[in-house]
């Protein structure tokens, strides 16, 4: 394996500049590699950083193996693409602060697209004393090049206890970086103001390249605040703030929290209903299936507002249409869901490949007429 050469090479002094922080053990010869290691190890947990990442720098804390595999990303392409010119920074009540949309902006255009600042394998949490990652964590952050590390020390933490662990805690994904130990918390300085909603108007991906990518899944108004949403959105309203309470630390203020007792029923009795037909949908051997079945369970995705959750939906939908042999449907669906899973988890997903074929030959799918729809008919 060998790590990316950048481009775009800078000094190790850069990193020994900042914060008195040495690294005094740079993994590869600065003049081909800007990857460098602080001696700061415990167990088998280290800090990397490279202060020109995908142009920006990033600081990790991980395994070898797991360095190895980010250092092999060699995506050159410059992504970065910021929301400031469609939206701007506002304080929302109960929320702290935010991101409003400047104009108007069309369903399916791409807000923003950003690298991390900071992944950490997420089992050095369990494995280490807490002083040790919290002496981990501020080499990490301090060993990042000066607007890197102040954008990161911008956000909020909202836990209390140590800052820069907080920040993290506050403001972090889940990012796979492939291999069976590849979980990391990543921490996307610039995702970070969007707050969450359980029916938010954008969805998100983060692709192999470790790029969060976001993009509106409905038009929004100028004034409309971005969001995202942080949790399953398919569970009941109890569940939803159960889990934002106790998992991540905020009473949830969003709209669809805030709906009065009737209209929270109501939403929780459809999303119990979807689960139901969800299942059914989902066993290709049910005989409870049928196209109203189908269509009765995109109805109620859409009048439920899940704009950004759509893809499985329809890919369900498609496949379904596809047992009966209805060759027609199944295209319209598998297209649907080609459109949505583009939003929503990019186009190197699975979902999005086999259902590009479903769309395109029906017939030579695996599901094809696998329950010709005249025998439940
Ligand atoms: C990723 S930050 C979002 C930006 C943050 N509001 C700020 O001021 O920087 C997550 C934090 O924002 C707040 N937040 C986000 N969504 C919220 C919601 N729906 N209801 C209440 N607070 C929310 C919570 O304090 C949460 O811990």
């Amino acid at each position: 394996l060998q790590p990316y050469i950048s481009q775009n090479t800078c000094s190790l002094v850069d990193i020994q500049d900042v914060e008195g922080y040495r690294d005094d053990n740079s993994i590869d010869d600065k003049r081909s590699n800007v990857w460098s290691t602080s001696s700061d190890c415990f167990d088998e947990y280290c800090v990397y950083t490279n202060n020109a990442f995908l142009g920006e720098g990033i600081s990790l804390i991980t395994t070898a193996s797991n360095y190895l595999r980010v250092s092999e990303i060699q995506t050159r392409e410059a992504v970065s693409r910021s929301s400031y010119d469609k939206a701007r920074i506002i304080e929302i009540p109960g929320k702290g602060k935010g991101l409003v949309a400047n104009r108007t902006i069309r369903k399916g255009e791409a807000i923003m697209a950003a690298r991390p600042a900071l992944l950490v394998h997420r089992d050095a949490f369990s494995e280490l004393p807490l002083e040790d990652i919290f002496h981990l964590m501020d080499v990490a952050v301090n060993n990042l090049p000066k607007p890197r590390k102040e954008s990161y020390l911008a956000q909020a933490g909202t836990m209390g206890g140590h800052k820069i662990t907080d920040i993290l805690f506050t403001n972090s994904f889940q990012v796979a970086v492939g291999g069976h130990d590849g979980f990391h918390y990543g921490n996307f300085p610039e995702v970070s103001l969007l707050n969450h909603d359980c029916r938010p108007n954008l969805a998100f991906f983060i692709d192999r390249n470790l790029t969060h990518y976001t993009h509106a899944v409905r038009d929004i108004e100028p004034g409309e605040e971005l969001t995202i949403s942080y949790i399953d959105p398919l569970q009941v309203r109890s569940v939803r703030q159960e889990r934002t309470r106790n998992t991540l630390g905020f009473s949830c203020a969003c709209s669809h929290c805030t709906l009065s007792e009737n209209d929270a029923d109501a939403s929780d009795a459809r999303l119990l209903t979807m689960s139901r037909i969800e299942s059914e949908l989902a066993d290709f051997s049910s005989q409870a299936s049928s196209p109203a079945l189908i269509e009765e369970y995109l109805s109620l995705y859409r009048r439920e507002g899940l704009e950004h959750n759509l893809a499985g939906a329809y890919t369900l939908a498609a496949l379904n249409y596809n047992l009966f042999g209805k060759a027609d449907m199944a295209k319209k669906y598998a297209q649907l869901s080609v459109e949505a899973g583009l939003l929503e988890s990019g186009p190197d997903a699975a979902d999005v490949r086999e259902m590009k074929t479903l769309a395109d030959y029906p017939e030579s799918h695996w599901s094809w007429n696998k329950k010709p729809y005249r025998i439940y008919n």
